[in-house]
């Protein structure tokens, strides 16, 4: 008998973003692509600094699929960084050894004006070239492997720009959202415009899904969450649907806590990622079943390795089975972690 359904998706990741239980469960690690790999440290070396890297589309793409060929993850994130929007709308930036990125940072209402969208989508252009490529070469190297672009959360971007640097508080944009909310409001939406241009071109180089890294949103208080959090993301998600009809969307609200719930109910993302400390337990009840959740290995488990990267996995996993679920860490892989401790992660989650 014929059924009325479309077909779902061929690719786990993608399935599991339109709402199925896939199991086991579709997988990648944030900033699977960097200094833990050989491979990655040879081509930073060849490239010289990280903006390079990053604008060279044959580097770019290849260090994108190094992880894709080691571990055949489901999903490739695109090799890029959440500060490349500042950047293409001309704000100085540079990574400094050891110090991670630096950016002039915005000091009043001019620098905020002076702000160019217009050079945006020009100064990414070897971005989008990356993504074509990478794109390209998945459908015959890791067919079943999802492209994933991404940008940064506008108030975390925003944090960058007014701080210049990383920061345990960022008090200067914290404060200036406080302090003169119009000002701290029109930053927020030339972001969210420069954010949806720049997914857009993404999506239409070859991008299938795309998140939104929110790493900072849980330093807010609760009114400042809805406003500069799930507020903006709710634009930004209105914009892409528009836009690009179909096209998946996860979002990270790092440290969200509680407001999780909040977030999941009103951004107008697809799926939700969660940091290391929220327990997915809650999350598996605060967030509805029909929507996916990402996350959220502790990434020094998976520098521990052995017994304690089982036990952590195999919890995570109880607590995600028969909904929508992707697996992935809390946070970032750091540098330290052994690579063959990604390739024993890979083996329980495939016998899951
Ligand atoms: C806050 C943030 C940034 N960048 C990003 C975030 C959000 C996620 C998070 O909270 O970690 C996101 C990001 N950064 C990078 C990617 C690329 C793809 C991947 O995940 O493999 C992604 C998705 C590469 C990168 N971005 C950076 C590196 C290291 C560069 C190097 O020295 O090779 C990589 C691989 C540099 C970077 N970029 C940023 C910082 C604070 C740093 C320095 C700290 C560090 O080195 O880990 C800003």
């Amino acid at each position: 008998m014929e059924r009325n359904v479309s077909p779902s998706p061929a690719k786990p990741l993608l399935r599991a973003l339109s709402g199925e239980a896939v199991w086991p469960p579709p997988a990648w690690l944030m900033r699977q692509a960097g200094r833990y790999l050989p491979e990655y440290r040879e081509v930073r070396a060849k490239a010289g600094d990280f903006i390079t890297l990053c604008t060279t589309p044959a580097l770019a793409a290849e260090v994108t699929l190094q992880p894709i060929r080691r571990y055949g993850m489901e999903g490739a994130i695109l090799f890029s960084d959440i500060l490349m929007v500042p950047w293409a709308l001309g704000q100085p930036l540079r990574f400094a050894e050891g110090e991670g990125p630096l950016l002039e940072p915005l000091r009043d209402a001019e620098a905020i004006a002076a702000l160019d969208p217009a050079t945006l989508v020009a100064r990414v252009a070897p971005i989008l070239e990356t993504v074509a490529r990478v794109r390209e070469s998945l459908a015959t190297e890791s067919p079943r492997t999802t492209l994933i672009g991404f940008a940064g959360g506008c108030f975390t971007v925003a944090c960058y720009m007014l701080e210049g640097r990383g920061s345990k508080e960022f008090p200067a944009a914290r404060g200036l959202a406080y302090a003169d909310p119009a000002l701290f409001g029109r930053l927020i939406r030339t972001l969210q415009d420069a954010t949806v241009e720049y997914l857009v071109a993404q999506v239409e180089a070859g991008a299938e899904a795309v998140m939104l890294f929110d790493s900072w949103a849980g330093m807010l208080s609760p009114g400042q969450f809805r406003r500069w959090v799930i507020e903006p993301t709710a634009s930004i998600t209105r914009s892409l649907r528009r836009r690009c009809p179909g096209i998946p969307i996860i979002g990270f609200p790092r440290l969200a806590g509680p407001l999780l719930a909040d977030y999941a109910a009103r951004a107008g993302v697809d799926a939700t990622a969660i940091d290391t400390g929220m327990d997915p337990r809650w999350a598996a009840q605060a967030v509805p079943s029909t929507m996916a959740l990402q996350g959220n290995l502790d990434p020094l488990a998976l520098v521990a390795g052995g017994a304690a990267l089982e036990a952590e996995t195999r919890s995570i996993l109880a607590a995600m089975r028969g909904r929508p679920y992707i697996f992935n860490l809390g946070h970032g892989i750091v540098p330290q972690t052994p690579p063959e401790h990604v390739t024993a992660l890979m083996r329980i989650l495939r016998s899951a």
